[in-house]
């Protein structure tokens, strides 16, 4: 019996096959004879969940034993990846489970085909809140991520006519076995209202509407400990009352269930924007909903072993994901002072050491500010507090700065001109006890510009944190035969949970054998992937489409490379495959034009037999973490050519240089860091730095156009494209690069081209590149998400582990 008084679950192939059948008949209802691909597929997932399971109830009796300090994760979005896998390997069930299913005559691969990824995220805020979970767990660190289950994640892409379609992803249409409801923890959300002063001066809300939190937890296991947390994804449910029966009997069958589905509705879809914001009402709603069911919930299991507030900060610190989950900051003091009556000065210190905020961005545009008349609307308390947070904050300010109405403008959390809006920066920065950015440079240039006048006035608030990876999912699920043989190269398979181990992958550089195999892996995982010649320089750009990333930029190069090719067919070319993949928000038409046309460009390609021998252009559809874990391990160059002082940090960069890519980039985020750690030589660095770019972009100086007539190869691209070329599309991203260019396309060009040229150069001395590969995985031990977690827990969380007992 283990400590819970329970026969503790079987490690054996034939114990597995047990608890499969039991499962398959008490919880599936049906027998190995007539059971679906879909039963076994859900027995399965039970089977390796239980294992899991048993370890989270002693997670949790640790945990409540230690009364420790918690971190609590509030995100908007959050990119979980498939859970069977994952699972698997965390339970160590991946190899008996398949014995098992093998022994019953089910097949492993079809029925681990059934397994869905919640793709609950737009791209890398939401990916990075999941490598996050995943250390933290591995760390032995208590913590709960906090979410919204939204019903429809992020739109399933399709390409039509190379365009791109959007399609609603229903992921929980077949049921999600990863999940654990639980209705009786529901909170209650209020809505709309007006405030009233109560005879001793406390302040009523008086809401307009009420809707219901319902949470389901996903268990977020820890990679060779026993501590397996949680995530709870809340989901919007119309209160019990809201049927309206008398309706439904009158025949008014839609306006019955009205309340209801008005309901619903905040939790039914993620917004697919990942760098402008939309100001949709319902977006805040949503962003209220989620704060208000998790910190009631934090102040609930708070007070299971807690009675004093002031103990909350010490036993709580959440961090919020973007400003997105910022509403936490004046929920919480709402909470405080109305219904708890504390005071003021009391709430408001106890809230500012509670929070901390992370910025995951430098885009002006994706600063979210929400219009005062809509926040008084929905949020009529909320308001209250903001502008008394304010006002005593503009005191601090102008006692600091007596006389700088610039600066008080510049910083107050309310915008005046020209509409009165909510700057949720601000009130992010003015409410919480530390920032961070995602990169050193992100956090210098947040220090330097966006955030400079607080800067300023709380130099020591500020702080960096560079973003991981977690090596679990990126290399040893996504890479399985890279991970054995670097276990192999290094002895042991400890590198996974201390990957400053790899640098001992460095000696082997010298052995040609080993050289050897390293290639076949990559060449093996090429096959896997099974779009381009496996012999072909494999040139991977994965991630959202956006104009500051500029995959405009790389369509350019493939254009010359295209008309070089046809200049002079008898030179020998090196093969090169270009592959595209990633999706691009509905509404951003010109990040859509680009798409159309890439996918144009790969057709005209393809059907020349001059070309097609030696380019290749392939766009996989619907880019995910699952498509990405079988594309990143066939990488051989990575881009990361986003205009510098744009990407805040970038984590694809990671993933593919730890599974041996070599990058092509920009001195931008934290290709910085990756150059710096895996040497010049191992980097194909070009284009403007931040202070050049900075100059040229608002010297005022930049005509694109005379790049376009200085420099005869990039003419002719351009003229191919505005000529019509390739399928007559395109005109739209020609002329914007003509226009505006927004983003120094056409300055980097020429830098861009040459730093390619030393690419094939190098290709063709294999083993050297192959060095540089090794080197490459060898040196990206401090892009482990367990690294970002440390930083995170010593410089702002201060908190430490708590072991699980057995
Ligand atoms: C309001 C709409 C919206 C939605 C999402 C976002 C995210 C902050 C965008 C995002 O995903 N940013 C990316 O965050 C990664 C993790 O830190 C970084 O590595 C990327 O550089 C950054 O673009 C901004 C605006």
């Amino acid at each position: 019996r283990n400590g819970m008084g329970l026969r503790p679950l079987g490690t054996s192939a034939a114990e597995f096959e047990q608890d499969l059948l039991s499962n398959l008949y008490y919880r599936r209802g049906t027998t190995v004879e007539s059971a679906s691909t879909q039963d076994a597929y859900e027995t399965l997932a039970l089977t390796v969940r239980d294992r899991l399971a048993e370890r989270r109830v002693r997670t949790a009796a640790a945990h409540y034993a230690a009364n420790p300090r918690w971190v609590y994760y509030l995100s908007a979005e959050y990119l979980l990846g498939k859970q069977l896998e994952q699972n698997m390997l965390y339970s160590g069930t991946d190899r008996i489970a398949r014995v098992a299913m093998k022994q019953l005559g089910l097949d492993p691969d079809e029925v681990e085909g059934l397994d869905i990824e919640p793709g609950l995220g737009n791209g890398g805020l939401g990916r990075l809140a999941a490598c996050l979970l995943d250390a933290m767990a591995t760390l032995d660190i208590p913590a709960v991520g906090y979410g919204i289950r939204y019903d429809l994640g992020i739109f399933k892409q399709a390409f039509k006519d190379g365009a791109q379609v959007e399609k609603p992803d229903d992921w929980t249409y077949q049921g999600n076995p990863w999940e654990f409801p639980a209705p009786d923890d529901q909170q209650t959300v209020f809505f709309y209202g007006h405030t009233e002063r109560d005879e001793n001066g406390r302040t009523q809300w008086i809401p307009g509407e009420i809707v219901l939190g319902e949470p389901s937890h996903m268990l977020v296991p820890g990679h060779g400990t026993d501590t397996v947390n949680i995530v709870r994804l809340w989901r919007a449910r119309g209160s019990e009352s809201s049927f309206d029966l008398s309706r439904f009997s009158a025949g008014q069958y839609a306006e019955a269930v009205d309340e209801a589905v008005h309901a619903e509705n905040i939790s039914k879809v993620l917004y697919p924007d990942d760098s402008t914001e939309l100001g949709r009402e319902l977006r805040l709603k949503q962003q209220y909903f989620l704060v208000s069911c998790s910190l009631r919930d934090i102040i609930r299991r708070f007070r299971l072993r807690n009675t004093d507030w002031a103990e909350f900060p010490k036993k709580t610190v959440i961090q919020l994901n973007d400003t997105h989950p910022t509403l936490a900051i004046p929920e919480l003091m709402r909470l405080l002072v109305d219904e708890e009556g504390l005071g003021w000065d009391l709430a408001w210190a106890l809230t500012k050491q509670t929070f901390a905020y992370t910025c995951h961005t430098l885009l002006p545009e994706a600063l979210e500010t929400w219009p005062v008349h809509m926040f008084e609307r929905l949020l009529p308390r909320h308001l209250e507090i903001v502008y008394e947070i304010n006002e005593r904050f503009l005191a601090e300010v102008r006692d600091r700065f007596p006389g700088d109405v610039d600066r008080l403008r510049r910083m107050s959390i309310i915008q005046e001109e020209p509409e009165r809006r909510v700057r949720m920066a601000n009130l992010a920065v003015v409410g919480t006890q530390a920032v961070n950015g995602v990169a050193e440079l992100h956090s210098q240039l947040l220090a330097e510009t966006t955030l400079r006048d607080f800067a300023d006035l709380w130099p020591t608030k500020f702080h960096n944190v560079t973003n991981g990876i977690s090596p679990r999912r990126f290399i040893k699920l996504a890479n399985p035969t890279l991970s054995s043989l670097i276990t192999e190269g290094l002895g042991s398979d400890a590198w996974i949970n201390d990957l400053d181990q790899l640098t001992g992958l460095e000696r082997l550089t010298g052995d040609a054998a080993f050289r050897e195999k390293w290639r076949a892996v990559k060449r093996a995982n090429k096959v896997r992937l099974g779009l381009g010649d496996p012999d072909s320089l494999t040139d991977v750009m994965i991630k959202r489409f956006h104009e500051y990333k500029r995959q405009q930029l790389n369509l350019l190069h493939i254009i010359t490379l295209y008309q070089r090719i046809k200049a002079s067919p008898g030179r020998a070319y090196a093969p090169r495959t270009v592959l595209f993949a990633g999706k691009a928000a509905p509404a951003y038409h010109a990040a859509k034009h680009i798409i159309r046309l890439i996918n144009a460009v790969a057709a005209v390609i393809d059907a020349d037999p001059a070309v097609s021998p030696y380019l290749k252009v392939v766009f996989p559809p619907n880019y995910n973490v699952t498509l990405g874990s079988l594309i990143i391990p066939a990488a051989d160059l990575s881009e990361q050519i986003s205009l510098a002082g744009k990407e805040a940090s970038g984590t694809g960069n990671m993933k593919l240089a730890l599974n041996g890519a070599l990058t092509i980039g920009t001195l931008d985020g934290a290709n910085i860091e990756i150059r710096d750690r895996v040497g010049a030589d191992n980097f194909f660095l070009f284009g403007l730095d931040t202070p050049a770019a900075l100059e040229l972009r608002h010297g005022g100086a930049y005509q694109p156009r005379a790049f376009y007539e200085q420099d005869e190869e990039l003419r002719s691209a351009l003229d191919a494209i505005l000529d019509g070329k390739f399928l007559g599309v395109g005109r739209e991203v020609a002329e914007s690069l003509l226009g505006r260019d927004e983003y120094l396309t056409l300055a980097d060009y020429r830098s861009y081209i040459d730093c390619q040229e030393q690419v094939e150069k190098a290709w063709a001395d294999t083993e050297q590149w192959t060095t540089s590969s090794i080197l490459n995985t060898a040196r990206s031990g401090f892009f482990s998400a367990d690294r970002t977690v440390r930083d995170y827990a010593a410089g702002i969380w201060h908190v430490s582990p708590v072991q699980v007992t057995r």
